[in-house]
C-alpha cells in the first residue's frame, strides 16, 4: 500500500464511520447490524475482496497467499449466513500478513483468541457452525454487502459504527469534504460546550415559531 494511500486511510479512519459517511453525501453505509470484536479499533484500508462460495472458506485461505499490508479482507458470500468463515487460525495469518482489518458478511468464532489477537474484526454474527473447504470461490471481484456494492480497492471505514466504503475515484472528494466537516463540527463543538443549542444555531426555533404563529392564526380564522 502506498504512504500516500496509507495517510488518507489513517485520516479516514480518525474522522470516523459518521463522519466520512456523511462527508461523502450519505453514501456508502453498509447497511448491516455488524459486531466490533475488538472494542475500541478504527481502521481504514482499501478492501481485498474474498467472494466466498456459499458457506465455504476455501477463498480465505487462498486470499491470505496474496494479501497485502494494510489491506481490509472482505469476506462475502452468495446468501450472508451464520457459518463460521474465520477464527484465531485464519486471522493469525491476515495478522501475521499485515492486513488493516477483516470485515465478514458470516460468522467469525473463537473470538476470545481472535480479541487477545487484536486484529480489527467486524462480523455479521458470531457462531462455531463450520465453513467447508471445498470450492475455491473469488478473489478479487465486487460484492455487495448490505446492499452496498465494494469493488476491490474501495476503502473501507471501520469503527464501532459499522462500516462504510469510499469508491477509489471519490477519495480525493471525500477526504477533503470529511477534512471540512471535522473543521465544522469542531466550531460547533466549541459553541455547544459554551452553552448554545443546536435548535437556534440552525435556525429550528424560529422555524417553529413561525409554524406555530400560522397555526395560531388558523385556528382563529377558521370559523367554529
Ligand atoms: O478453520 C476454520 O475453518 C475457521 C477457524 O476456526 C479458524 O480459522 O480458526
Ligand atoms: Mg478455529
Amino acid at each position: 500500500m502506498s504512504t500516500d494511500l496509507d495517510t488518507i486511510c489513517r485520516e479516514l479512519a480518525d474522522a470516523g464511520v459518521a463522519t466520512v459517511y456523511e462527508a461523502a453525501g450519505r453514501q456508502g453505509m453498509v447497511d448491516v447490524e455488524l459486531q466490533q470484536i475488538v472494542p475500541g479499533t478504527r481502521v481504514a484500508g482499501p478492501a481485498r475482496v474474498v467472494a466466498c462460495a456459499q458457506d465455504d472458506n476455501f477463498a480465505v485461505h487462498r486470499a491470505m497467499s496474496v494479501l497485502q499490508r494494510g489491506e481490509v479482507l472482505v469476506l462475502a458470500m452468495p446468501e450472508p449466513r451464520a457459518v463460521g468463515l474465520v477464527g484465531d487460525l485464519l486471522i493469525t495469518q491476515a495478522k501475521v500478513r499485515g492486513a488493516a482489518a477483516m470485515l465478514v458478511d458470516a460468522a467469525v468464532r473463537d473470538v476470545d483468541d481472535v480479541r487477545e489477537l487484536g486484529l480489527p474484526v467486524w462480523t455479521r454474527w458470531v457462531r462455531v457452525r463450520g465453513a467447508r473447504r471445498t470450492d475455491p470461490g473469488d478473489l478479487d471481484v465486487p460484492v455487495e454487502l448490505g446492499g452496498q456494492p465494494i469493488r476491490p480497492g474501495d476503502v473501507v471505514v471501520l469503527d464501532r459504527d459499522g462500516a462504510v466504503v469510499v469508491p477509489q475515484a471519490g477519495l480525493p472528494g471525500v477526504l477533503d469534504a470529511t477534512r471540512a466537516r471535522l473543521a465544522r463540527e469542531a466550531r460547533m463543538r466549541e459553541r455547544l460546550l459554551a452553552g448554545e443549542l443546536s435548535y437556534d444555531i440552525h435556525g429550528l426555533r424560529e422555524i417553529h415559531e413561525e409554524r406555530e404563529f400560522h397555526r395560531q392564526d388558523e385556528k382563529e380564522r377558521s370559523p367554529r
